[in-house]
């Protein structure tokens, strides 16, 4: 009896090293130096509590789990090795409010960290749900956690959906697209079912991801308002949602 459960007790340890190795392998290649000091930062401000495990990975940021003083947070971390920075010079270069950035990658990536910030508060001021936007330190954007048990909702993506309960979604999406573009001055840039979770309680939308969201003064605003329409009516297309891009980019629009 007592080998079986050291056996047991074995397995379990090696299965949680394991584990963490997985997390610790995430959290390397994140976690450089400059970011570590900046995480330091930010727990001796008693803005972070603990970190936890990763929400999501990509080739420019990385999203993870924290707790804060009060409530769960999402703790955004932008590459500073990033390649796709390239991508960020098309919407940041020509946006009004930041054409007197200095040009090297850090203050870019800094200063697109900023806007992420800027456009999450507009748009919840405008009335679309997004995560609560709290703060920013370099390259990093804090906000609140959208999620139960430090698992976050799922992407508009994994949601399975009736025809009834889509088509309730869409409706939501489209109006919040349109407060958007009415009351925030934006447009998200990048709306697509990746960049949209689910909230399982009432199956209603939350808007993620708007570093990249640029105002109506951006030359190429109503083009990448075009591009997040298309996105979206190509999604709903598998729900019998048939509405025209154009009729849509012109309600969006209407006074
Ligand atoms: N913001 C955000 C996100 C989630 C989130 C969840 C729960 N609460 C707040 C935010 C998110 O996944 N964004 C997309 C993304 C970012 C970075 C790499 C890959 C994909």
């Amino acid at each position: 009896e007592k080998k079986i459960r050291r056996i047991d007790s074995a397995k379990d340890k090696s299965r949680a090293r394991e584990k963490d190795s997985e997390r610790l392998k995430v959290e390397e290649n994140v976690f450089d130096v400059p970011t570590l000091k900046i995480l330091y930062t930010l727990s001796n401000k008693g803005v972070i509590k603990a970190m936890g495990g990763a929400i999501s990975t990509g080739k420019e940021a990385n999203v993870f789990y924290a707790e804060g003083p009060d409530k769960e947070l999402a703790v955004k971390i932008y590459r500073i090795a990033s390649s796709t920075f390239k991508a960020m010079d098309a919407y940041i270069m020509k946006d009004p409010r930041f054409t007197n950035i200095r040009k090297n990658k850090r203050d870019i990536i800094f200063a697109w960290t900023r806007k992420e910030l800027q456009n999450l508060k507009r748009a919840k001021n405008a009335g679309v749900r997004v995560p609560e936007p709290i703060l920013t330190e370099k390259n990093i954007l804090i906000m609140e956690f959208m999620g139960e048990n430090e698992a976050p909702y799922p992407l508009l993506k994994n949601t399975h959906l009736e025809n009834e309960e889509a088509k309730n979604i869409f409706d939501i999406i489209v109006e919040y697209m349109r407060l958007l573009y009415k009351k925030a001055n934006l447009v998200h840039a990048d709306l697509s079912e990746y960049n949209i979770l689910i909230d399982p309680n009432n199956l209603t939308p939350i808007f993620i991801d708007m570093g990249q969201s640029v105002t109506l003064e951006h030359p190429n605003a109503r083009e990448f308002l075009y591009r997040d329409v298309q996105n979206i009516l190509r999604f709903f297309s598998r729900y019998g949602i048939k509405d025209k891009p154009e009729e849509l980019f012109k309600k969006i629009q209407a006074e």
